[in-house]
């Protein structure tokens, strides 16, 4: 388990998410957006909108299973149709912690330009352009694995 959390609600996504197409606008244009599914699918329609992206392609990796981390497997590669090994394209995802899928992304397009809305120190050095960095330890918790729900008063707690 991861020792803390830092909770992204969707409004600060989206923020974050145009704080990196800030960054990446002076970096294109782009052909087109490669999303690395799920987790990049919602940074890349912000960044896409925000650029005037219209051609977005998946590719899906998976490595891991709520918080335990697999072997990584390419559940789809890059299309055929994304020529010179990537070049010009541009690679979001939501997220790099050990550098473990964006590795195995950037061997499928190394020519591409690597971006992610949070790093963490370990997968830092293989992202090109990123907007937040947070410690190795912390487990980002995003929108759409998260949801409301009571708390007991800190009076409860037995903490004060
Ligand atoms: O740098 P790494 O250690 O490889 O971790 C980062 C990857 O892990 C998460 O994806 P996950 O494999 O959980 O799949 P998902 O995007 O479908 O949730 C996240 O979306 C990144 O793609
Ligand atoms: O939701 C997530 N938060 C994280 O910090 C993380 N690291 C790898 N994969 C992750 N998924
Ligand atoms: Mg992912």
């Amino acid at each position: 388990m991861a020792e803390r959390y830092y909770t992204v609600s969707w409004d600060q996504l989206h923020r974050d998410s145009k704080a990196l197409a800030w960054r990446l606008v002076e970096r294109g244009p782009f052909h087109g957006i490669v999303a690395i599914t799920r987790g990049g699918l919602i940074p890349a329609a912000i960044v896409a909108r925000e650029l005037e992206a219209r051609l977005i392609e998946t590719v899906s990796v998976v490595t891991y299973n709520e918080e335990q981390r697999g072997q990584p497997a390419v559940v789809k590669p890059p299309a055929a149709a994304i020529a010179g090994a990537g070049e010009g394209w541009l690679i979001v995802d939501d997220l790099v912690d050990t550098g473990t899928t964006a590795r195995v992304v950037r061997a499928l397009l190394p020519k591409a330009h690597f971006a992610t809305v949070y790093a963490k120190p370990k997968g830092r050095p293989l992202v090109d352009t990123f907007v937040t960095e947070v410690s190795q330890d912390t487990w980002i918790l995003f929108p759409w694995d998260t949801e409301a729900q009571f708390v007991a008063p800190i009076a409860r707690s037995g903490q004060r």
